[in-house]
């Protein structure tokens, strides 16, 4: 059904969750993804340690790099406090037309602002475009090889303030072994690992939580 696997998984969607309920699109994505076919989400695992660091935060600004089905978006936003907003950032246009429509179905899509385009043209104009100051958490789960440099442009173009809060994923598989090394070494985050498993799969993954000492 549907030439690629976004399309698939947002039929899956729209047949098999309930309009307006968020969980029940996350938990539909999570079964198919399990038992018909692999797809990059973070998963129910990892997912589970994605909603206990934003329910502890409880960001009012929050980003995230990597759309893709919009899986993690629904995810987070169903958790977001009142006027709160999740800005997320999808490179490919088909991915993002597909989230916008999962976005939508969840009823979450008042949170949630969908930007398309590469994280390096975006970052350096964010501030202006969306009359922010900072990020109070920040979700990377784009292209592995972008998390440093994208944070050292964060960090840079002042989206990071005493106490944010970076979240990434992969950070063994597919790996991101340079932003450890740098938020893990770097005197300005306090890092901490979260053990788990690549998405539906026992291969190991985590998720690496850093805070900005500014
Ligand atoms: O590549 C992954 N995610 C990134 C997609 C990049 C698209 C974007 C680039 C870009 C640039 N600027 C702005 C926005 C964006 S969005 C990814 C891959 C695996 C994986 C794949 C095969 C495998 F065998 C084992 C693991 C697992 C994961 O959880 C992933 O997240
Ligand atoms: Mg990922």
């Amino acid at each position: 059904y549907g030439s690629t696997r976004p399309e698939r998984i947002l039929a899956e969607v729209k047949s098999k969750a309930t309009r307006g309920d968020a969980r029940s699109v996350v938990d539909t994505i999570d079964q198919y993804c399990r038992h018909q076919e692999w797809a990059m989400n973070v998963g129910d695992e990892k997912g589970t340690i994605l909603d206990s660091i934003v329910c502890e935060v409880k960001p009012r600004a929050m980003l995230e790099l990597g759309t893709y089905c919009g899986y993690s978006a629904v995810r987070i936003a169903s958790l977001l406090p009142p006027n709160s907003r999740l800005i997320t950032m999808e490179f490919n246009p088909v991915f993002a037309a597909i989230a916008r429509q999962v976005i939508a179905w969840a009823g979450v899509e008042d949170k949630v602002v969908l930007i398309e385009g590469p994280s390096g043209d975006w970052i350096p104009k964010m501030k202006k475009e969306f009359g922010l100051t900072s990020f109070d958490l920040v979700f990377l789960d784009h292209w592995k090889d972008c998390y440093l440099p994208d944070t050292k442009l964060m960090e840079e173009c002042g989206l990071l303030r005493t106490g944010s809060i970076l979240v990434a994923d992969n950070v063994i598989c597919p790996g991101a072994p340079d932003y450890l090394e740098y938020v893990r070494g770097s005197p300005r985050y306090e890092s901490k690992y979260f053990r788990s498993h690549l998405e539906y799969t026992r291969v190991e993954d985590g998720i690496e939580k850093s805070v900005f000492l500014g």
